[in-house]
């Protein structure tokens, strides 16, 4: 099994004006092909620049991050976003998809930036919108379709090129328990389907259904703990 995430000592400072935030102090994490992994802890404990120096949006101050084997450390910005454009999918709370584009050329989005062929393009977003099932909102612009079927089109933006690890940060925290269940349901099942999921989340009905679930308080890995494969479905 391919080690997709590996993390040794890392830490993240963050310089304001006054105060230096100690956000990370020391994080050292693998996570395998195939896992799904839910980041949990309170509020400011450091688990969306976790998600976000594993995404590559931003550097660590310190330690090494392996991606997917590539050593992360002394990437220059078009070198890290080439690599985050190929082997990352990010899947924000707010959904961040282009209101100006439709749905088809959301999705399209990471292919394009990789320079792919508009037929190669065409098939991949068809069948990644049918793994989501919003291929019949395909020309559709967002503000036309539900906030549930946001998140969905923006999964399919974020498995669209096939990438090593798919990130998520809080996917249902705008939605409602229904569309929130929805949402975790379809994770579910891409991860069935081989999809490595790092997903950051509150609440614990949904981390709860990931293979591991890795505790941060103030910056640190505090506690993990597996689920077993009997109980991962949604309620
Ligand atoms: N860009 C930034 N500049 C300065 N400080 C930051 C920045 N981003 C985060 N922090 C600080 O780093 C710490 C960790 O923040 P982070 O957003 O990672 O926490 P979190 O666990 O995701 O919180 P929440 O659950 O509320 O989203 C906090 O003290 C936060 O104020």
């Amino acid at each position: 099994m391919k080690t997709v995430v590996s993390m040794q000592n890392i830490h993240k400072k963050y310089q304001g004006q006054q105060i230096e935030t100690h956000a990370l102090q020391g994080v050292s994490l693998e996570i395998q092909q195939g896992e799904f992994v839910a980041i949990t802890g309170p509020s400011g404990c450091g688990k969306s620049t976790l998600l976000t120096i594993m995404g590559l949006l931003d550097g660590a101050s310190e330690g090494q991050y392996r991606l997917a084997g590539i050593d992360t450390q002394h990437l220059k910005t078009d070198e890290r976003t080439r690599i985050r454009n190929l082997h990352i999918g990010y899947v924000f709370q707010s959904f961040n998809l282009i209101d100006s584009l439709t749905v088809f050329e959301n999705v399209a989005l990471p292919l394009e930036h990789r320079g792919e062929k508009a037929a190669v393009i065409k098939e991949a977003v068809v069948e990644a919108l049918d793994k989501v099932g919003m291929r019949h909102r395909m020309q559709y612009r967002p503000n036309q379709i539900s906030g549930g079927q946001q998140q969905r089109v923006a999964i399919a933006r974020a498995l669209v090129g096939k990438p090593d690890l798919i990130l998520v940060d809080e996917p249902t925290g705008n939605l409602d328990t229904k569309n929130g269940d929805a949402v975790m349901q379809l994770l579910l099942e891409l991860n069935k389907q081989g999809s490595t999921i790092v997903m950051v989340t509150h609440d614990s009905r949904y981390s709860g259904l990931a293979h591991r679930q890795i505790q941060l308080l103030d910056g640190r890995v505090v506690a993990e703990k597996q689920v077993r494969q009997a109980d991962r479905e949604v309620a």
